[in-house]
């Protein structure tokens, strides 16, 4: 039974760790619903091993758990011991981060539950440890009647002892260490097995009972006031400590102010915002805190401000650590502000997630997919939660398989997919239903360039439907093509904000340069015109006859720059040669710098 009961943790643990838990509750997917049919579908399970036990123990002629009434003593108890162990169960799988470890820390906590709980619990009945207190030993008793396992263990025997003594009994000669006419009397008044009596189950199959509703009860709290509950610490209490001690710290790295001008602009225009007018941005996260209180303390988001409207496609950019995932999660409810407002669709996402989940699809940075379904299944799994009727859920899912290019795939097990193709699926996913604000952390990583065009397009193709969309990637190219405004994060900070051309404009005032030049003979009076014509330009890189330079663009134009090198095409003898402006990746490495060189650093301009 241990061995069949513990199992139960396996897919609990498994949707908590990879998110996919929190993708089915931004579904719209219930806490009370997800943990009911969870329980109802192990309870399932449970009971068809029950028939199978008794199938065994019918066919092993062990009669006195089989025949006539004792079948439904038998079920009874079992069935009392599968509804408090299984809730038992996934309470415990909480404590667990791999779904392999909490089933064997679970097994061998079941199985001594029921062994060796079972022995302890004879031997304190016995008064065996005569040094214990009545107090202590009953608080011991009691404790132990928290296992279900110790609670079956001790019915299975109470139960076996007394029907095994009326077989002994009825022996033409009984044996003689039994008291056969007291024990008759016991057992001829058969409703008293589940009475409260020493020796009876009654107290064990109410405690299975009781513990049953009570665990159930705390998986639900946990689901829902323990993060409140977290949230109050963090914001109160945690926060309030660090505040009066790290004075220096929150007044520098917390205020919030920046010196670019339009992350100070963007936070200005919400700050000024009245309160009334908060909730008019689809996504608006003011004055936005995150601190991670582990040892040593982490400043993972340091006080931005952010408006998104419906139909922008906004990019969060940074490098590892910048605080990018931390943003998404507190987005999207899975982990609380420290300090500030988050807002979506006017709902104030901590106070209100009941009605902000079924506003996000969320594609996370790890694929959050249950491995044992197709794609098909799953997208139907999610149309359903999401209320697509019935009779368009098919034809809907083909149309979101289609535009990820997933039909082929569609019906084989996720668990033998590509990285590419986990990435296409989960962001199929996000896109399911109506939300009207989608996060995609990396939706890319690992797809090739067909696949990645195809992902652009579709999101383009939601972003026009006038969904709100924000993104994360390591991809400049993808930002540049998808994003209308995107932030550079350093450490927790917005260090730049605009659109990709305006960031262009802003911090790549130089021209990209690459020419190749024919001749050896011509190769230096090349680089000496160059550094003549224009004052300021650096040669980044030279192989084999082929220079890389940065050209200031102050007071060069863009014909003075192609005019001055038509004529030195001639001149010089140059094979080609190139002019282009500063890509966004340009941009992004200038804040890199930054991000290596100093804590709470400014930006340096190229
Ligand atoms: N659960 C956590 N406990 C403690 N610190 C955390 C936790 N999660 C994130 N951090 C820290 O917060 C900071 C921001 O992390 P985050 O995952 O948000 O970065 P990111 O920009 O998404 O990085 P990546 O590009 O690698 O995904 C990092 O310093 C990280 O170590």
């Amino acid at each position: 039974m241990a061995l069949l009961v513990s199992g139960f943790c396996i897919l609990t643990v498994t949707e908590r760790t990879t998110k996919a838990k929190h993708i089915q509750f931004l579904s719209g997917v219930s806490v009370f619903a997800y943990w009911l049919s969870a329980l109802l579908w192990d309870f399932i399970i449970f009971f068809i091993s029950f028939c199978l036990l008794m199938a065994v123990l019918k066919n092993n002629k062990a009669d006195i758990y089989v025949t006539g009434f004792h079948f439904q003593e038998t079920m009874v108890i079992f069935n009392l011991y599968g509804w408090a162990v299984i809730p038992f169960v996934y309470l415990m799988s909480f404590l667990f981060s791999k779904s392999t470890s909490a089933f064997i820390q679970l097994l061998l906590l079941n199985y001594f539950a029921g062994t060796v709980g079972f022995l302890m619990g004879i031997a304190l009945e016995n008064k065996m440890y005569t040094s214990m207190s009545n107090i202590t030993r009953s608080f011991l008793l009691n404790s132990l009647l928290l296992l279900p396992n110790y609670n079956l263990a001790r019915c299975i025997g109470e139960y076996t002892a007394i029907y095994q003594t009326e077989i002994l009994c009825n022996l033409k000669n009984p044996p003689d260490f039994l008291n056969c006419s007291k024990e008759s009397n016991k057992i001829n008044s058969l409703k008293n097995i589940y009475s409260l009596e020493e020796d009876m189950i009654g107290k064990y199959l109410i405690a299975m009972s009781i513990t049953g509703f009570l665990f159930f009860l705390f998986i639900f709290l946990g689901e829902t006031t323990l993060q409140r509950l977290r949230t109050f610490l963090n914001q109160h209490v945690y926060f309030g400590i660090y505040k009066q001690i790290r004075k220096d710290i929150v007044s520098k790295e917390l205020s919030g102010k920046s010196e670019d001008q339009d992350v100070q602009n963007e936070r200005d225009r919400i700050l000024e915002l009245p309160p009334q007018e908060l909730p008019n941005s689809t996504v608006l996260l003011k004055e936005l805190i995150k601190i991670y209180f582990t040892y040593p303390v982490i400043l993972a988001i340091k006080n931005i401000s952010l408006a998104i409207q419906k139909g922008e496609c906004f990019g969060l950019l940074g490098y590892n650590g910048a605080g990018k995932t931390t943003t998404f999660q507190i987005l999207t409810g899975e982990i609380s502000a420290t300090s500030g407002e988050v807002f979506i669709d006017g709902f104030n996402v901590t106070k209100n997630i009941v009605k902000v989940r079924p506003r996000i699809g969320y594609c996370p940075q790890f694929d959050a997919l249950l491995e044992y379904m197709t794609a098909r299944e799953i997208m139907m799994m999610y149309a359903r939660v999401w209320g697509v009727s019935e009779h368009q859920i098919k034809p809907y899912v083909n149309k979101c398989l289609n535009s990820l290019e997933l039909e082929a795939h569609a019906d084989k097990l996720i668990s033998t997919y590509s990285g590419g193709n986990r990435r296409r699926l989960s962001t199929a996913i996000a896109l399911v239903g109506k939300p009207s604000v989608i996060f995609l952390d990396e939706p890319s990583t690992g797809m090739d360039p067909a696949a990645r065009r195809l992902l652009w397009n579709t999101v383009t193709r939601a972003r026009e439907s006038g969904k709100a969309i924000i993104i994360t990637s390591h991809s400049m190219e993808e930002c540049d093509a998808l994003c209308t405004r995107l932030a550079i994060m350093v450490q927790g900070k917005f260090m730049c904000l605009g659109s990709p051309q305006h960031l262009k404009n802003k911090f790549g005032n130089i021209y990209i340069l690459k020419a190749k030049v024919k001749t050896e003979d011509k190769l230096k009076d090349f680089k000496t015109f160059i550094e003549m014509t224009f004052p300021g330009s650096v040669l980044k890189h030279e192989n084999q006859g082929i220079l890389n330079y940065y050209i200031p663009r102050k007071d060069n134009g863009w014909g003075k720059v192609f005019g001055t090198l038509e004529k030195a095409k001639e001149q010089f003898d140059l094979e080609d040669y190139s002019i282009s402006q500063v890509t966004l990746e340009q941009v992004f490495l200038t804040f890199a710098y930054a991000d290596e060189t100093a804590e709470g650093c400014e930006k340096q301009e190229p």
